[in-house]
């Protein structure tokens, strides 16, 4: 589902990953762990395509994401989820609105389909009491939840994570890791990318290592 295979990224004199190799198969949760600087968000935007490989190549859903362009390129990335640490909402908008921009990116007009389906995430996000909410007006756990919910309304079959809990307490940082083991459940692969030992240490969730642009696998963390 996601494989990097000897992937050499630059930035002109700076050597951010050195031959990284990463296999994550279909419907499997891994965290992607390192300090800051290591060089998780260069694997995320290498994954979505916002940044090509120096060398070695990034096949996520069976497509080199160097080769894609245009169409193909929108088509990839309305095919990976993504969850950022500053939830990217757009404040003055409720969370109904925000969810929705992501369903009419996606080509679905139908007021009804689009009720139906944002009521059937909110419920399954626990978002059902603020659904009318501006995203203005939430904690920050709920609105990493609405931005969990924007990612995942249209069934994507990967979703990434860059530091998701980033600007979470414990207890709203765990909330939102179980949600993402929920949609993982459900079928969807999860990359979450973390420098917080807490949650995956005991997780039972293999993780890949990033230290100074190297990748280690470690299967039980
Ligand atoms: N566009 C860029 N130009 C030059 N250097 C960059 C660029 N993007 C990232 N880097 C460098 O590459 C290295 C990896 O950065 P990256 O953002 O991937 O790390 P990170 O693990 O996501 O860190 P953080 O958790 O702080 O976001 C860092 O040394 C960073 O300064």
């Amino acid at each position: 589902m996601i494989n990097f295979y000897s992937v050499q990224k630059d930035y002109g004199s700076h050597f951010a990953l050195n031959r990284v190799n990463i296999r994550i198969n279909k419907g499997q949760f891994c965290f992607l762990c390192g300090p800051s600087g290591a060089g998780k968000t260069t694997i995320i935007n290498l994954i979505l395509g916002v940044e090509m490989p120096t060398q070695g190549s990034v096949v996520v859903n069976q497509r080199n994401v160097a080769m894609l362009k245009g169409n193909k390129l929108a088509e990839h990335r309305r095919d990976v989820g993504v969850v950022f640490q500053d939830y990217r909402l757009i404040e003055r908008m409720n969370v109904h609105e925000n969810i929705a921009l992501a369903l009419r990116i996606n080509n679905i007009r139908s007021r009804r389909e689009i009720d139906r389906r944002i009521e059937a995430v909110c419920a399954l996000l626990g978002l059902h009491k603020h659904i009318y909410a501006p995203a203005c007006q939430l904690s920050g756990g709920e609105k990493q939840r609405v931005a969990i919910a924007r990612a995942i309304i249209h069934n994507p079959p990967v979703i990434v994570a860059d530091e998701p809990t980033g600007n979470l307490d414990m207890k709203q940082s765990i909330d939102i890791f179980r949600i993402f083991r929920k949609i993982c459940d459900m079928g969807t692969t999860v990359f979450f990318a973390t420098h917080d030992e807490h949650l995956v240490q005991g997780s039972n969730i293999p993780v890949y290592r990033i230290s100074h642009g190297a990748v280690t696998y470690d299967v039980s963390p």
